[in-house]
């Protein structure tokens, strides 16, 4: 099997790690990066800035020229941050081959729009195949080569299933879906979960409150993706439980961390990119729009947007009308 030309648009810490995980799987990796300086690095084996001490393959490309990293490419991973998709293909869309798979890795919804990623990719590539690649993976643990399992999800099954065969090695697992809806929805709303999660271990509310909030955010995470039309086996998969069980677990994530530091009431000044601040907003309207209660969802909403506290919030959530668990 000829290995495929793979472009990787993004430098940052993800885009970096996959580009190591499709050089480890034999494919020719070429990665975009907006600065030189992590273009250099990434040609000799590393990016100080997003993935320090990590050695990457040393020959994957890097480069900041556009038409180099995409002419004659047989696959796109587009690795920016959710917010920064839209700006990301009105600079570099027509430079992507038609027809070419385009392979969505950010996990957000966009908030000026209440669009999935999948939906804003649509507005600027018509001809190409659109899939979203998510699921529990740090970048580090991915970076340094250690046993991941992710899903690629397209709408075009067998497609799918190719990307998934072409992306794994023996320490990147990928799982192929044709439910594009139901991973890109799975993604999204994890990070707005982990706040959560990051935010009750910070103001000390106990292990058990933890549980209760994870359980009954699986619920608002399942009934939002089936307001979707997303199927309810997506959800209890890598991209719906895996990543939630990851990302509400440890201070490892980004988005937990993000929560842990509101909830002890730390400065969030210079905390890294934690995607779930700006989903969580966008996520509780969409979320009304389409009918369903997300009382979780909207908690981390008000508490960003400071409308109200930690403990405010928490009165609210134990305060609602007791129903049944189905509910
Ligand atoms: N880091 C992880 O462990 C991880 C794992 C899975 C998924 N993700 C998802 O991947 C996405 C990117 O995360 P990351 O960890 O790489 O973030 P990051 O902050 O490490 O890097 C973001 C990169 O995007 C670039 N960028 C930002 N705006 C851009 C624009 N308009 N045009 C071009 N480049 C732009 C930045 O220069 C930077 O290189 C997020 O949605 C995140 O949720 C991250
Ligand atoms: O560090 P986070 O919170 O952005 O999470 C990274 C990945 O999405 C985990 O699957």
């Amino acid at each position: 099997m000829n290995p495929w030309r793979i472009t990787v648009l993004g430098g940052g810490a993800w885009g970096t790690a996959l580009a190591a995980a499709l050089r480890r799987a034999s494919q020719q990796v070429t990665l975009w990066a907006r600065d030189t300086e992590t273009a250099k690095a990434i040609s000799i084996g590393e990016n100080p800035r997003y993935l320090p001490g990590i050695r990457l393959p040393g020959d994957i490309v890097g480069t900041t020229d556009s038409a180099h990293a995409l002419d004659g490419t047989d696959c796109v991973l587009i690795v920016v941050p959710a917010q920064s998709l839209r700006d990301t293909l009105d600079g570099l869309a027509f430079r992507i081959p038609p027809h070419v798979p385009v392979v969505l890795c950010a996990k957000g919804i966009e908030r000026s729009t209440g669009l999935l990623l999948s939906d804003v990719a649509r507005e600027h590539l018509q001809g190409n195949p659109l899939a979203a690649l998510s699921g529990p993976s740090f970048a580090t643990d991915v970076a340094r080569g250690l046993p991941t399992a992710v899903v690629v999800a397209g709408e075009d099954e067998s497609l799918a299933a190719l990307m998934a065969l072409r992306f794994s090695s023996e320490t990147f697992r990928c799982y192929s879906s044709d439910d594009l809806t139901g991973v890109e929805i799975g993604g999204a709303l994890k990070n707005v979960f982990a706040i959560a999660a990051g935010a009750v271990t910070g103001a000390n509310l106990g292990a058990s409150a933890q549980a209760a909030m994870v359980t009954r955010g699986f619920v608002e995470l399942r009934r939002i993706a089936a307001a979707f039309g997303a199927r309810p086996e997506t959800l209890m998969g890598l991209s719906g439980l895996g990543d939630l069980m990851l990302t509400c677990s440890t201070v490892q994530s980004r988005n937990f961390a993000y929560g842990l530091a509101l909830g002890r009431g730390e400065s969030l000044d210079n905390l890294p990119l934690a995607e779930g601040v700006a989903t969580a907003g966008i996520a509780a309207k969409v979320a009304a729009d389409h009918g369903v209660e997300a009382p979780i969802i909207s908690a981390v909403a008000q508490i960003l947007k400071r409308t109200v506290t930690i403990q405010e919030a928490v009165q609210q959530l134990m305060n609602r009308p007791l129903k049944t668990e189905s509910e």
